[in-house]
């Protein structure tokens, strides 16, 4: 395997992955050169710097993963990276604190006037009286976002006395009663805070959320903070509330255009800027790269990472319960691509018993469907594109749940028709994967190795003479298992062989009397 390390991050996780991976570090990239690139690659870590756009996903054949050691993935097409089956995962948490740190402390340079101060000193004044600030105590803080940052920042504006105020429309009214918050509309945290700070991700729904109409509500002394994205805040409307003196002050660790070169920010003195290192401390950058990189080893290992943007994560006790389910689920969809003639059109797949338990259908369609589709689409798939594939391919995928589920504890029961003819299979998990109805023949066969599954007309003579044909051409049946619903009816045969069936031998066996047809099935072991 092969990782890109396309942004700086901390040496402890390169070490990490190096237990797994060749890595390559190249924290310089150009876009044209990842574009060249990152076809040899299964993984690529980013900050906020590199781009991975379309483009670049188009261009990775190989690539699994891509990683954000950090939280915000507006820097990454996640619907391209879904589409082509590749997981996008972050580190929520690893950065929380020191955000939350970063925007107290713009708050503080903001309200004590420190970056003035320190300027001055620097160039020899020592102006007292220029610097008169404004404690923060008893004031009001207006959070937009509660979430992981937005929820440090009010704890440690508690600590200073601040009164607070929080805009978000997701979050419960529980949530807001254990934080000790009072939740408003924007409009009224615009007009009643002293200081504004923002912490939601940039969304369509938030570009430029803070505009002209929104920095007008503002009090004439209020301050605005961005530590979230550049773009939440329209930059030009700001310029201008600041210069013409209609709000008090702003800081900015992020841009619309990172560095901002030539904004006219750059030249007001009621405005902080910091480079984008909200999240620049070694505590987040380690945890960030660490996180990073034993996900992406738990992915390479075959496991279920915890941070993925673009599938489900499972909890280890669902996942536990799932996994043998999900190993089924793979060998009866390589079992119905193989045995059902034709372009299948219509998938019908019910999970019965305790698989259908399980209250989020979410679960069930993100494992155990796009298990079961995996083989029978012919493009690479896994678990994050598959259905969207299917639906593209113009596959008629339904799914159903039936709580009973005869003798077996749960059962995943697969109905399918092709444009040439129709196919049936369930199958169960009793400590091995297990087929226990054909076409709705009772069976009891253990999926793998080579399987023919033989119709024919329940006739004395007929599967000897099946038998005697393999025997002729040095085939051994290892395993036999018919199903019959009457005596003289149609039947199934199911058969286990030790060689594989060249297509002349089955073409021999469909011509004997009363074969309806044969087919074929390799499974793995
Ligand atoms: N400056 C930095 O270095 C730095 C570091 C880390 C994160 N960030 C940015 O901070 C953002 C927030 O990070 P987080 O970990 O707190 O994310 P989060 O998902 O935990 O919280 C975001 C909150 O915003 C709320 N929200 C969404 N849309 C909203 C809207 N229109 N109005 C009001 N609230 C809305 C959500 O309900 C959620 O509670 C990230 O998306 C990232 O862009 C910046
Ligand atoms: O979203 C984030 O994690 C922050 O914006 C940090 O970005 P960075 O990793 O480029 O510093």
């Amino acid at each position: 395997m092969r990782v890109l390390v396309a942004d700086s991050i901390n040496e402890k996780g390169i070490a990490e992955l190096e237990k797994v991976a060749e890595v390559v570090v190249n924290t310089n990239i150009t876009h044209e050169e990842l574009l060249e690139s990152i076809k040899d690659f299964d993984a690529i870590i980013v900050r906020s710097r590199t781009k991975v756009t379309r483009e670049v996903i188009e261009a990775a054949p190989r690539l699994k993963i891509i990683a954000r050691a950090g939280v915000g993935v507006d820097n990454i097409d996640v619907k391209a990276a879904t589409e082509k089956g590749i997981m996008v995962i972050n580190a929520p948490e690893s950065t929380s604190i020191t955000v939350a740190e970063h925007t107290m402390g713009l708050m503080l340079a903001l309200a004590r006037k420190i970056h003035l101060a320190d300027k001055s000193v620097k160039e020899g004044r020592w102006e007292k009286s220029k610097f008169m600030g404004m404690e923060l105590n008893n004031k009001t803080l207006g959070v937009i976002g509660m979430g992981r940052i937005g929820s440090q920042v009010v704890k440690r504006a508690k600590s200073f006395g601040m009164n607070v105020l929080v805009h978000d429309p997701y979050i419960s009214r529980e949530t807001a009663d254990e934080m000790g918050v009072e939740i408003v509309d924007l409009e009224e945290l615009l007009k009643k805070s002293d200081i504004i700070t923002i912490h939601v991700p940039l969304t369509s729904e938030t570009r430029y959320l803070i505009s002209d109409r929104e920095l007008d509500m503002m009090k004439d002394t209020a301050f605005i903070i961005n530590c979230a994205r550049g773009g939440i805040v329209d930059e030009e409307a700001l310029y201008n509330a600041l210069n013409e003196g209609r709000i008090g002050g702003a800081a900015l660790d992020v841009f619309e255009e990172e560095p901002p070169k030539g904004s006219p920010l750059l030249k007001l003195n009621n405005v902080v800027l910091t480079p984008h290192i909200g999240a620049s401390t070694v505590e987040a950058q380690r945890d960030a790269a660490i996180i990073v990189a034993n996900e992406i080893k738990k992915v390479f290992e075959g496991g279920t990472p915890q941070n993925v943007l673009n599938m489900p994560v499972l909890d280890p006790e669902t996942f536990k319960f799932l996994k043998p389910y999900i190993v089924l689920a793979e060998k009866l969809g390589s079992l119905v691509v193989q045995a059902t003639p034709g372009k299948i059109e219509n998938l019908e797949v019910t999970y019965c018993g305790e698989l259908a338990e399980i209250p989020q259908q979410d679960i069930l369609t993100r494992t155990i469907l796009q298990s079961i589709l995996n083989p029978i689409l012919t493009e690479p798939v896994n678990l994050v594109n598959a259905p969207m594939i299917a639906e593209k391919r113009g596959m008629i995928v339904t799914e159903g749940k039936r709580s009973e589920s005869g003798d077996y504890k749960s059962l995943i029961v697969l109905n399918v028709k092709s444009d040439k003819g129709e196919f049936s299979v369930e199958g169960t998990y009793i400590k091995e994967p297990k087929i226990v109805k054909i076409n709705d023949y009772k069976v009891d066969i253990k999926p793998e190795g080579i399987m023919l599954i033989a119709k024919y007309k329940d006739l004395p003579g007929t599967i000897g003479a099946i038998g005697t044909k393999l025997g002729e051409h040095n085939i051994n049946i290892a395993i036999m298992q018919v199903g019959r619903k009457e005596i003289g009816g149609e039947a199934v045969m199911v058969l286990k062989v030790d060689q594989e069936v060249p297509s002349t031998v089955l073409d021999e066996i469909k011509e004997l009397e009363n074969v309806y047809d044969i087919v074929a099935i390799e499974l793995s072991h």
